[in-house]
């Protein structure tokens, strides 16, 4: 079980979600999202496919618009944001993809100077090199750098996206499934770099899984998501201790230690 980050301040809230609401149609997917992440915290949004996790994570990054409710992040309504304004706060929040998308013809170091290069044009190549070792360190691949991303196993890639996404040194840190499709070990690595990437580098983060045992190892706080709503919210202890029929299921769909 994690133990709660201290680093966390209380006072700095860096998403605040307010009585979000969004519907496809009359697909009614978010109905009433209340949320904060704190400085230095990691959140889990913990649920079952299809609740409306990743609609959230898009609606908090700009890709979807709310229909109701506000959202704001670092400070800013997303929804008063215009094109310009919303490119440049994308880049204080990484987006750490399902699958890693990494460019096959690209060595490891290319993969990680490429979003660097594109959002500085006057990087110098030192720079650059600094910090992309900078990154390799902080998810365990330094010797990685000249191998290209068909040499790297499942868990591998996964860190150099985890990388790409860091190289930009974003304040937060969205994960969408960071263990899915992977064995039990790579599992536990990839938990403990999340966790290792909060503490070096003080971000706060929201981590989408239906994975209890990523739940537990990396949120400070956990909601859990039901047909669009937070039924239970707090510390995973707090949260298990409730009588809830989705929370009990949860517990037939996992085995955790
Ligand atoms: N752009 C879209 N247009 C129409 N419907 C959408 C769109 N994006 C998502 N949905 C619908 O919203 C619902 C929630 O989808 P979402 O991808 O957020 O689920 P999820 O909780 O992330 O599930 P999973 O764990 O399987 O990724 C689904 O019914 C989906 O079909």
């Amino acid at each position: 079980m994690k133990q709660r980050n201290p680093e966390i301040d209380m006072n700095d809230v860096v998403i605040s979600i307010r009585d979000l609401y969004k519907s496809f149609g009359s697909n009614h997917v978010l109905r009433g999202i209340n949320l904060d992440v704190h400085k230095g915290e990691n959140v889990v949004v913990l649920g079952r496919s299809g609740t409306g996790k990743s609609v959230l994570i898009k609606i908090i990054v700009g890709l979807l618009y709310p229909d109701s409710g506000t959202v704001n992040v670092l400070g800013k309504n997303i929804s008063s944001l215009t094109e310009a304004d919303l490119r440049e706060l994308r880049m204080q929040v990484g987006f750490s993809f399902q699958s890693a998308a990494l460019y096959d013809s690209m060595t490891v170091g290319e993969n990680l100077a490429f979003p660097l290069r594109r959002n500085n044009k006057h990087i110098s190549n030192d720079q650059v090199r600094r910090m992309v070792d900078i990154v390799l360190d902080a998810v365990g691949l330094s010797q990685a750098i000249n191998q290209l991303p068909a040499e790297l196993s499942g868990g591998q890639r996964k860190r150099i996206g985890i990388a790409r996404t860091l190289i930009l040194k974003p304040q937060i840190m969205l994960y969408d499934e960071p263990t899915a499709g992977l064995d039990p070990i790579t599992c536990i690595e990839i938990n403990n770099l999340i966790n290792e990437v909060q503490r070096r580098f003080n971000t706060s983060s929201i981590i989408i899984t239906h994975d209890l045992t990523c739940a537990k190892e990396t949120g400070d706080s956990i909601a859990v998501m039901q047909e669009g709503q937070f039924v239970a919210q707090g510390s995973f202890d707090e949260v298990f201790q409730k009588e809830n029929e989705l929370i009990q299921s949860f517990y037939q769909y996992n085995f955790i230690q």
